[in-house]
């Protein structure tokens, strides 16, 4: 079973979501996504997902190489992700979110199965102009 998460860039920062539920996630911060629905592709799941939990308009831009394992039979793919419209806002799954520099990536408690999709996506942060 796969669960998506998106890299949402904009600015060079990055976008953190901290998680509300279940217990054992709360507290902990991700990269905010959700599990692959039938007849999905994982970029589609990926927007549907962003557009759900942030109400915000993505697109994918490329898969960052590799998988890691979550809990039994699911595993994290990551795509990086430019923002297209609206502001994100934590409305489901997340009680905050955090824009985060390159610099400032280590300030939140990831999740450990995060911790290396995070860093990859730290590399291609860029410093493009934020979206309008
Ligand atoms: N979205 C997301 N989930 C993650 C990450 N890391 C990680 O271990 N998980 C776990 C938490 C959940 O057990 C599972 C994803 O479930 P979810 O609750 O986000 O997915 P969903 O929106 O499709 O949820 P559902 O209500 O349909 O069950 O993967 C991550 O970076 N992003």
């Amino acid at each position: 079973m796969v669960v998506v998460a998106g890299a949402l860039c904009d600015g060079g920062r990055l976008l953190a979501a901290r998680r509300s539920a279940p217990a054992e996630l709360a507290g902990r911060w991700e990269l905010p996504g959700g599990k692959l629905e039938p007849g999905e592709s994982p970029e589609e799941a990926l927007v549907r997902e962003l557009r759900e939990e942030l109400g915000v308009e993505t697109e994918t831009v490329e898969r960052i190489p590799g998988e890691w394992p979550l809990k039994p039979g699911y595993v994290l793919r990551v795509w990086t992700a430019r923002l297209l419209s609206g502001a994100p806002e934590p409305l489901e799954d997340h009680d905050e979110l955090r824009w985060l520099a390159r610099h400032e990536l280590d300030s939140v408690d990831w999740l450990d199965q995060d911790r290396p999709a995070v860093a990859e996506a730290a590399l291609r942060l860029t410093a493009a102009p934020p979206a309008p």
